[in-house]
C-alpha cells in the first residue's frame, strides 16, 4: 500500500479506541511493524489490551515513555472517508469519537470462529431397507452435489435422524462445504421493469446523478403506491453497472423481508441484509466484503450507515420521514441527516424517498438545496383511497366499544366483497391504563412515571418505558376490593376482542411489534396478510409503513387524535404522516380503496388536510408555523436531559449548567439571550430546566434543558462551551445531549 510509512526512524501513532473517549492516544510504533493510517491495531490501555484504529502517524520519538503498539490486525483498514465520517458525526452529536468508531468497528471483531459448514453427498448404493422418508431424502438430493443437513431435511420433509441413518449405512457421506456467500452477483439487467412516464422521468434523473459521480441529494416524493421503489432501483442498477456500491436504508427491520424479495425480483439475488437480527458471523463477512468491494448492495437499518463501503455510489433513505431513523441512546444521531453527510464525504447520490416527506426535507427541496422529483399518481392507474372522517361526537360507538357504526358497516361491506379491512390503532396491549372502580387506584410503574399497560395475552401489566412487568392482581392493592379493576381505553388486543364479537366468522390477525416470535413471525404474518389468509388486520404503526397488501380495500383509523396533543413540536407532522401512510395502504392494486378516520376533532388542520387531500396546504401551513417559531428546519434545537437518582441532585446540576452558560465569555460564533428577556432573532435561547414529561424513567429523575438556536449560530460550539465550564457530574448525575431531538418525552 502506498500510504504505508517508511520504517526508517521512530514513529508515533495516534490511536482511537472504541470507548467513551474523544481523544486518540499516542503509541510508539515498533520499528519492524508495517503500519498505515486506518489500520486496526492492538494497544495497551490501562491494564488491558484493546483494539483501536490508527488515526494518524507521525515521524519522531515524542516522549520516550510512550507505550507501544502491540500488533496490527489483518482486517481491511478504515478508509479516509469513514474516518472523516466518524470525526464528523462525533463533532455534530457531541459524542466521544471512540463511541462513533465503535459503531463502525464492532462487526469485524465480534465474529466468532467460523465453523465449517457440513454438507452431505451421495457416496454409496441405496440402503437395503427403503422407507418412504428415505426415498424422499434420496430424491431430494438428485442433481445436487452437496446439501446441508437441515436443508435436506426440509426438502424431504423428514427429521434429521433419517439422514443420519443414511450416513450410518454409507449411502450418504459428510463433506465440508465452502462458506455461505454473503452476497451474490446483483445483475442490473436481470428484470428491468416497464416504467410509467413519470417513473421513467424520475429514474432518468436519478441515473444521471449516479452517472455524474458527484454528491447530490434528491427528494423522491411520490404518493403512496406510486412505485418509488422501482424508480430508485434504477439508480441502484446504474451503480452496479459502474461496479460501485449502493446502500438502502430502511426504518424497520420488519419491512425488509418483503423488500428483499422485491429486490431479488429486480436484480436476481437478494442484497446483503444488515440489522441487529443478522448473525455476528455474517456481519463480519459483510463488513469485510464491503471494505474489499466484493459486496455491492446492502439493505439495512440505520446502523448500516457506518459500514466500510469502499466505493459508495448511491445512498437511499426509504421512508425518510420516519422517526425510527433517530437513534436515542448512545450516540444520538439522525440517520437521514447523517446519510446526507456520508453522501457528501463519499461523493454519492443521496435519495430521500417518501410519500410524506419531513418538513425538513421539503423545505430543503423548496429552497433548492435538494433536487425534487415527484410522482403524483399511483402505479398502474390505481386510485388513491377516498378518505372520510367519522365524527365521534355524533357517531360514537356504544360504551366500552371503539368501532363506530359507520365503520362497522364499512367493514361488513368489505368482508362481503371478499376484501380485507385494516383497523389501525397505535396502542400496544389490551388497555393503556388499569384503575380500580372502588378507590380510583391506578397502576403505575414503580420505576417510571408511566401507567402500566395491560397485556392480556401475556396476562401481565407492562411498563412501555422500562419493560417492568407484573401479574394482573386479583384484587386492588390499595383497597383490597375484588373484581373492581377496570381497563380504561383500548389497545389492539382489546380491539381484537370487539372484532371477534362483531364478526365471529372473520379471520382476524393482530400485528404488533411486541408479540413473541420476533421478526421471523412478523414476516410470516405479513406474508399471510399479503396472501389473503386473513380478513381483518388489527395493527399498530407497524402496519402503516411501506407494505403492499393487494386485497386490502378498507382502512379504519380507530383514534386519529392519539398523538395530536403531546407537546411535541412535530406532533401535527407526525400524525399527518402516519395517517396518510396507513390510509395509503388501501386500494393499492386495482381495487378502489377507502378509509374512515374516527376523530373527536374533525376540524383539526391535520384531519382536514387528510380528508380534503390538500397536502400542499398542510405542508405550507405547518412550514409557516415552524418558520415563525424558529423551529427546525428554520432554527435548530438541542435537548439536554439531566438525570439523577433523586430530583434535587438532577435539578441542581441542571441549574449549574444554566449558570455556566450565562457566565460564558462573549463568543463571535453565538450569542446567548439574557435570562428572562425576549430572545433576539440571532440569539440562542436556553429554556428550562423543566421536569421532563416522563419525569422518572428506570428510577432516574429527569430534567430537561432545551436550546433553540438560529441557523447562523454555532450550536455545537455553544453546547461544548457550556458543558466544559459546568461543574463535573457528581453523585450519579448524568447529562445526555441530544442534538436535533425528535423525542420530547
Ligand atoms: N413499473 C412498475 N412495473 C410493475 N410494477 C410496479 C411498477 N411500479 C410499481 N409497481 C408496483 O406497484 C406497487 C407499489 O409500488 P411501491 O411499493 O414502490 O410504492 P411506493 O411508492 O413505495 O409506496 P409507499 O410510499 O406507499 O410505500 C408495488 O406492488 C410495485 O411492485
Ligand atoms: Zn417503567
Amino acid at each position: 500500500m502506498s500510504e504505508r510509512t517508511s520504517r526508517k526512524g521512530p514513529r508515533v501513532a495516534e490511536v482511537l479506541v472504541p470507548v467513551a473517549i474523544d481523544q486518540a492516544y499516542s503509541y510508539r510504533v515498533p520499528d519492524e511493524l508495517d503500519l498505515a493510517v486506518g489500520d486496526f491495531v492492538e494497544v495497551p490501555l490501562g491494564t488491558r489490551q484493546t483494539v483501536g484504529a490508527v488515526w494518524d502517524i507521525a515521524a519522531g520519538a515524542r516522549g520516550s515513555n510512550l507505550k507501544t503498539v502491540t500488533a496490527r490486525f489483518d482486517i481491511p483498514p478504515l478508509s479516509e472517508n469513514l474516518r472523516s465520517f466518524v470525526d464528523w458525526v462525533a463533532r455534530w452529536t457531541l459524542s466521544p469519537r471512540g463511541m462513533v468508531l465503535r459503531m463502525c468497528a464492532r462487526a469485524p471483531f465480534a465474529a466468532v470462529e467460523e465453523r465449517p459448514r457440513i454438507g452431505l453427498r451421495r457416496a454409496g448404493p441405496e440402503p437395503k431397507r427403503m422407507t418412504p422418508a428415505r426415498v424422499r431424502v434420496l430424491a431430494a438430493m438428485e442433481g445436487d452435489l452437496a446439501v446441508t443437513k437441515s436443508e435436506l431435511a426440509e426438502r424431504a420433509a423428514c427429521s434429521t435422524s433419517v439422514i443420519d441413518s443414511l450416513v450410518d449405512e454409507g449411502t450418504l457421506e459428510a463433506v465440508a462445504l465452502p462458506p455461505e456467500p454473503v452476497a451474490e452477483f446483483c445483475d442490473p439487467d436481470f428484470a428491468p421493469p416497464q416504467l410509467e412516464a413519470d417513473q421513467a422521468r424520475g429514474a432518468a434523473a436519478l441515473v444521471a446523478e449516479v452517472e455524474s459521480r458527484g454528491f447530490s441529494v434528491t427528494l423522491l416524493e411520490g404518493v403512496t403506491g406510486s412505485g418509488k421503489t422501482e424508480v430508485y432501483f434504477e439508480a441502484v442498477a446504474e451503480a452496479l453497472r459502474q461496479g460501485r456500491q449502493a446502500l438502502i436504508l430502511m426504518p424497520e427491520i420488519a419491512l425488509t423481508a418483503q423488500f428483499l424479495d422485491r429486490f431479488a425480483k429486480r436484480f436476481g439475488v437478494r442484497p446483503a441484509e444488515w440489522h441487529s437480527g443478522v448473525s455476528p458471523r455474517k456481519r463480519a463477512r459483510i463488513w469485510t466484503g464491503l471494505a474489499q468491494g466484493a459486496v455491492k448492495v446492502v439493505a439495512g437499518a440505520r446502523s448500516a450507515l457506518f459500514l466500510p463501503f469502499n466505493d459508495l455510489a448511491v445512498l437511499v433513505v426509504d421512508e425518510e420521514h420516519e422517526s425510527a431513523y433517530k437513534q436515542d441512546d448512545g450516540v444520538s444521531y439522525h440517520a437521514r441527516d447523517m446519510a446526507v453527510v456520508r453522501g457528501q464525504i463519499d461523493k454519492a447520490a443521496v435519495i430521500l424517498a417518501s410519500a410524506t416527506p419531513s418538513i425538513e426535507s421539503r423545505v430543503n427541496a423548496e429552497q433548492g438545496r435538494y433536487k425534487h422529483l415527484r410522482l403524483a399518481a399511483r402505479f398502474g392507474g390505481a386510485k388513491l383511497p377516498t378518505i372520510a372522517a367519522v365524527d365521534l361526537r355524533w357517531q360514537s360507538p356504544p360504551r366500552g366499544n371503539w368501532i363506530s357504526p359507520p365503520l362497522v358497516t364499512a367493514v361488513g361491506e368489505a368482508l362481503a366483497a371478499g376484501e380485507q379491512a385494516l383497523l389501525f390503532l397505535n396502542r400496544r396491549g389490551y388497555a393503556p391504563l388499569t384503575l380500580c372502580r372502588a378507590c380510583g387506584h391506578r397502576f403505575q410503574c414503580p420505576n417510571c412515571t408511566s401507567w402500566l399497560v395491560e397485556h392480556r395475552f401475556r396476562r401481565a401489566l407492562v411498563c412501555h418505558q422500562c419493560g417492568h412487568i407484573e401479574r394482573v392482581p386479583q384484587h386492588c392493592p390499595e383497597c383490597d376490593n375484588v373484581d373492581t379493576l377496570t381497563p380504561c381505553g383500548p389497545g389492539v388486543e382489546r380491539l381484537a376482542e370487539e372484532v371477534a364479537k362483531l364478526w365471529p366468522d372473520a379471520r382476524a390477525l393482530i400485528l404488533s411489534s411486541d408479540f413473541p416470535g420476533g421478526t421471523e413471525r412478523l414476516r410470516q404474518e405479513l406474508d399471510a396478510v399479503a396472501n389473503g389468509s386473513c380478513d381483518i388486520i388489527i395493527g399498530t404503526q407497524l402496519v402503516a409503513k411501506g407494505h403492499n397488501f393487494p386485497l386490502l380495500s378498507l382502512v379504519g383509523v380507530i383514534d386519529a387524535d392519539v398523538g395530536l396533543s403531546n407537546g411535541d413540536p412535530r406532533a401535527a407532522e407526525r400524525t399527518f404522516q402516519i395517517l396518510q401512510q396507513v390510509t395509503g395502504r388501501a386500494g393499492r392494486l386495482g381495487r378502489l380503496g377507502r378509509a374512515l378516520v374516527q376523530t373527536w376533532q374533525p376540524e383539526h388542520p391535520v384531519i382536514r388536510a387528510l380528508i380534503s387531500g390538500d397536502v400542499e396546504r398542510f405542508y405550507s401551513e405547518e412550514t409557516e408555523q415552524r418558520r415563525r417559531a424558529g423551529l427546525p428546519p428554520f432554527g435548530r434545537l438541542a435537548a439536554l436531559i439531566v438525570s439523577g437518582k433523586d430530583r434535587a441532585s438532577a435539578e441542581n446540576h441542571a441549574r449549574a449548567l444554566v449558570r455556566a452558560a450565562h457566565a460564558l465569555p462573549p463568543n463571535p460564533k453565538w450569542r446567548l439571550a439574557a435570562l428572562g428577556g425576549l430572545p433576539h432573532e440571532e440569539e440562542i435561547s436556553l429554556l428550562g430546566p423543566a421536569e421532563a414529561p416522563i419525569a422518572i424513567i428506570r428510577g432516574r429523575h429527569r430534567l430537561r434543558l432545551l436550546v433553540r438556536a438560529p441557523k447562523s449560530a454555532d450550536l455545537q460550539g455553544f453546547l461544548r462551551a457550556m458543558l466544559a465550564t459546568a461543574p463535573p457530574e457528581r453523585g450519579g448525575v448524568r447529562v445526555a445531549v441530544d442534538v436535533d431531538p425528535q423525542n420530547f418525552m
